[in-house]
């Protein structure tokens, strides 16, 4: 479908602020869930409703519902379960399945180690959540499981993507939406993005890269 670059001013704020090269990882922390949150507010803009009604303080009264059934939630794991919480603050009845994949330092390759999907996800919208799309081979495989699993209709949102990453996902996944906070130059040779944020899970998870 496309690629959104969300240039709402907080997110590109926000997203500035995480470049800073000695950012202490609270802050990586708290701006990775602060960014997820209003990624998840931007791709949530066309969700379906339906009227319902219910029981008010003066009788019956209808209000409008999200449609269908929960949406799942995907952090590919490590670094996508630092976006999680602030997801969960805009979609707090999602349901989570997680995907764990490793990406060979050498060959660039994700290595799959983890899968644990919700059931009936041919009803579900799946929001796969990894702060980088850098070659966009995990997130490509994400999207392979999860349609192998059953879903079909997927989006991802990412803090950071390169343009090599985004077409990548593009030419896999034609039908899935990216919705990124920065859109950067190119990758490294050593597959990193540029400028980039440096490796986002050892920052989330404080395990810095010697
Ligand atoms: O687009 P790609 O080239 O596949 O790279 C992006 C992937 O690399 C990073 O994870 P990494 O494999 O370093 O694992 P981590 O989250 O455990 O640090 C990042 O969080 C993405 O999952
Ligand atoms: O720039 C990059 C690329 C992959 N993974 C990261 O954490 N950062
Ligand atoms: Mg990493």
């Amino acid at each position: 479908m496309a690629t959104h670059l969300v240039t709402h001013p907080l997110v590109q704020h926000k997203v500035g602020l995480l470049r800073e090269a000695d950012i202490s990882t609270k802050k990586f922390r708290e701006l990775t869930n602060e960014i997820g949150r209003l990624l998840a507010y931007e791709a949530s803009k066309d969700f379906a409703l339906e009227t319902v009604t219910i029981d008010g303080w003066c009788g019956p009264v209808n209000i409008q519902q999200i449609k269908g059934k929960k949406v799942t939630v995907v952090p590919i794991l490590r670094a996508g379960i630092g976006m999680l919480d602030g997801v969960l603050d805009m979609i707090p009845s999602a349901k989570i399945s997680v995907v764990g994949l490793s990406r060979n330092e050498e060959t660039l390759q994700p290595e799959p180690y983890f899968e644990k999907f919700v059931g009936d996800l041919d009803e579900r919208m799946a929001l796969i959540i990894d702060p980088m799309l850098a070659t966009g081979g995990s997130m490509v495989a994400t999207i392979d499981m999860l349609k192998r699993a059953g879903c079909k209709n997927v989006r991802a949102l990412v803090l950071v993507a390169a343009p090599e990453g985004i077409r990548t996902v593009e030419t896999a996944h034609p039908d899935v939406d990216i919705f990124t906070a920065a859109v950067d130059s190119h990758l490294n040779e050593q597959g990193y993005i540029i400028p980039g944020l440096g490796d986002a899970g050892d920052k989330i998870f404080g395990t810095k890269h010697q």
